[in-house]
């Protein structure tokens, strides 16, 4: 086999633990010798051992002489586990295949410099723009300490997301909502708005076949809103946050801790997102999925405050120009002023297109 057949086996490792390994990054590793894999490995979870140690341990003695691909840089530091470079040099590995650097300053480019000290070859950048890729929101998080942005819009071929009399049940195929389900599976955390809530009544709960981690509920509601009711409130499914202005009354956050939801009150009487993407930060969420409304939606791209855009198209018509659009707010008054972006793919999912799209970088 070649260097990008083994570079793919580590790649498709570390893909498996999609969801789980959040804040670190998902990552694989294999050691082969003379043709044969003596070790795999991925990180499975925060705070365990990481891809690189369970793929020298499976090759024991036979690691020394042997090649070890592995799709971020082995760390140099001791954060919750030993660094890989020390192990890797003690290991006596011949050579390193790595696909990408890790920008964790804590690692950047030191653990490469390591194994080189120690006289180790390393080779960078087979199969970089997949495990970039699959790192996007870590990358993004460990520079800017604010979490990766999503925003996650359903709407009929005209663009709407519900009839003009509000009714959505439901206007995408059940293979992509099923697929919305594996998004929220992927993230740390889900947002939307009080009228969404109130509307829609959701839970906003991972339903995949076999479970899923459930993303922690973040709810925007300047004044408070939110009926004590609500499916989310009630369910205790997950831990649910509920940020506000900060002209609420506070008699009313009591009734909200007894079902475990924490009440923010922001430092403004309006919600500024970047202080919610601040707030998440500081509590490690390295993902956000924004499930809207429309209003969300348009204050999230009014402060560029997103990274990705997933769209789900129905070949439906809704009509109706009271009809919500996906995106609302106030919206620009010329086309030169549009927010422009890049149209990442187009895929069929059931009868439905699924298009991701990037704000262009100017
Ligand atoms: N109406 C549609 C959507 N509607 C999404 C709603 O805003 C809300 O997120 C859902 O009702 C969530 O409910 P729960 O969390 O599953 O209980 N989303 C979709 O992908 N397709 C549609 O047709
Ligand atoms: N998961 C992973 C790495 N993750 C790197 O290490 C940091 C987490 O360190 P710790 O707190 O000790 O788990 C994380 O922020 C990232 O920079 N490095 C690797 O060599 N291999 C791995 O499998
Ligand atoms: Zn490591």
């Amino acid at each position: 086999m070649h260097d990008i057949e083994y570079m793919d086996l580590a790649l498709k490792m570390a893909q498996a633990t999609r969801g789980q390994t959040s804040p670190n990054p998902k990552v694989g590793a294999v050691v082969i010798k003379n043709g044969e894999v003596l070790g795999l490995g991925a990180h499975l979870r925060a705070g365990t051992p990481h891809a690189e140690v369970y793929a020298i341990n499976a090759a024991g003695e036979q690691a020394r002489g042997a090649d070890l691909y592995v799709t971020l840089e082995p760390c140099s530091h001791y954060g919750k586990t030993p660094p890989c470079s020390d192990l890797l040099i003690k290991s006596g590995i011949k050579r390193v295949i790595v696909a990408g650097l890790d920008p964790n300053p804590l690692v950047a480019g030191q653990g490469i410099a390591k194994l080189k000290e120690a006289g180790i070859e390393v080779e960078i950048g087979i199969g970089k723009a997949e495990a970039y890729a699959m790192n996007e929101p870590f990358f993004h998080f460990i520079k800017t300490k604010t979490p990766f942005v999503t925003i996650k819009a359903a709407a009929s071929f005209d663009g709407k997301t519900a009839a003009k009399t509000g009714d959505s049940k439901w206007i995408t195929s059940p293979e992509s909502r099923l697929d919305v389900h594996q998004l929220r599976h992927e993230h740390d955390a889900i947002l939307t708005g009080v009228n969404t809530i109130i509307h829609d009544n959701p839970h906003l709960t991972t339903r995949l076949p076999r479970g899923g981690r459930n993303p922690i509920r973040v709810v925007l509601d300047t004044y408070l809103r939110t009926p004590l009711e609500s499916n989310m409130i009630q369910d205790r499914a997950v831990k649910t946050i509920i940020f506000t202005g900060n002209e609420i009354d506070i008699e009313k956050v009591a009734s909200f801790r007894e079902f475990d939801v924490e009440v923010i009150p922001l430092s403004q009487p309006t919600i500024l997102i970047q202080e919610v993407l601040q707030e998440l930060g500081k509590r490690n969420i390295m993902s956000l999925l924004v499930e809207g409304g429309s209003e969300i939606h348009s204050s999230f791209i009014d402060n560029d405050a997103y990274q990705q855009i997933i769209l789900y198209v129905a070949p439906k018509i809704i009509g109706g120009k009271t009809a919500i659009p996906f995106i609302g707010g106030q919206g620009i008054e010329i086309v030169e002023d549009a927010k422009k972006l890049k149209f990442e793919s187009v895929q069929t999912i059931g009868c439905d297109l699924k298009i991701i799209a990037k704000p262009l970088e100017e």
